[in-house]
């Protein structure tokens, strides 16, 4: 039993779990244990970078809460989601106002999960979008898919390299393709940066399904995917660390995933940016919403 589990005295019954986690609250969902699991969860609850709306250190949490509201049959592709091999490791134990040090955790921990149950698809709860970087470093994609209001395309932002701002930058540099969706946000840097290396990104308001797989059809597998929440329109999500009007419905997501989950292989997925403090909010209602689609249309 190491420091943090017993700091929190927590038991896992006997499962393995990854070193810098804690248990948070349990979906209401049958979970099984990393070992047995098809899906693995990890929250990843940071929120040090964010600039105009703090609370994504709570967007984990706030998610699994809203699942209470959910019914886990989900009509579409007549799959009950409790029916499905999930486990959820809680979350990170973050470093506080350290992007750096709590990334190099995340990556750790990523890790451990691969050496747990390497063949478990995993699935991250966000926290800030700057957490998506661990991830995506140790499963190394060929091809990031990014639903996104923002490029995140910045060298550096408010004195760090590894701020929210600066994800989508971060992983073209390490080689992976990007493809972005949703956009409605950037500056002229970012958009400067994105036609020198071949960064492919739609508007929100040219968004379409067509526009979408014309984009995705030719990128390398496996895939990334990962949906800041700040991508749907504003109303939908207003507990989010940057929100902007004018975003994407929710059946626009849930139709791409629908596309990417059939034809593209997926190594890990994330939901990020959501915020609040308060349980039951609508931006972690609609994380928890499209976390079920999620899980049942890769179990269709
Ligand atoms: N990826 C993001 N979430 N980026 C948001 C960057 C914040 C831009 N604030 C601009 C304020 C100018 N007054
Ligand atoms: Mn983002
Ligand atoms: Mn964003």
């Amino acid at each position: 039993m190491n420091l943090y589990k017993s700091f929190f005295g927590i038991s896992f019954g006997g499962a393995m779990e990854p070193l810098y986690t804690f248990r948070t609250f349990d979906m209401e969902l049958p979970l099984v244990n990393p070992e047995e699991a098809d899906y693995i969860i990890l929250g990843l609850p940071f929120d040090g970078t964010t600039s105009y709306k703090p609370g994504a250190r709570f967007g984990p949490l706030l998610i699994r809460q809203a699942t209470l509201n959910l019914e886990s049959y989900v009509l579409d592709y007549d799959v009950d989601v409790a029916q499905l091999r999930i486990a959820d490791v809680g979350d990170l134990v973050v470093m506080a106002g350290d992007v750096e040090g709590t990334l190099e955790r995340a990556a750790r921990t990523v890790e451990e999960l691969r050496e747990i149950n390497g063949s478990a698809l995993p699935i991250f709860l966000g926290g800030e979008h700057s957490m998506t970087y661990a991830p995506v470093r140790v499963l190394r994609p060929r091809s990031y898919v990014v639903f996104d209001a923002h490029l995140d395309l910045r060298n550096e932002y408010e004195g760090s390299l590894f701020n929210h701002a600066c994800v989508a930058r971060r992983i073209r540099e390490l080689g992976v393709e990007v493809a972005i969706f949703g956009v409605r946000s950037g500056t002229k840097e970012e958009i400067e940066f994105a036609r020198e290396n071949n960064v492919e990104w739609v508007h929100a308001r040219d968004y379409s399904f067509d526009a979408f797989v014309d984009l995705v059809l030719s990128l390398p597998e496996p895939i990334y995917v990962s949906v800041d929440i700040d991508v749907f329109d504003a109303p939908l999500v207003p507990e989010t660390g940057t929100p902007e009007a004018g975003g994407l419905r929710f059946w626009d997501v849930v139709e791409a995933l629908e596309w990417l989950t059939e034809r593209k292989s997926i190594v890990g997925f994330d939901i990020m940016e959501v915020a609040g403090t308060e349980i039951g909010n609508v931006t972690a209602l609609t994380a928890a919403k499209l976390l079920f689609y999620f899980l049942a249309m890769t179990a269709r």
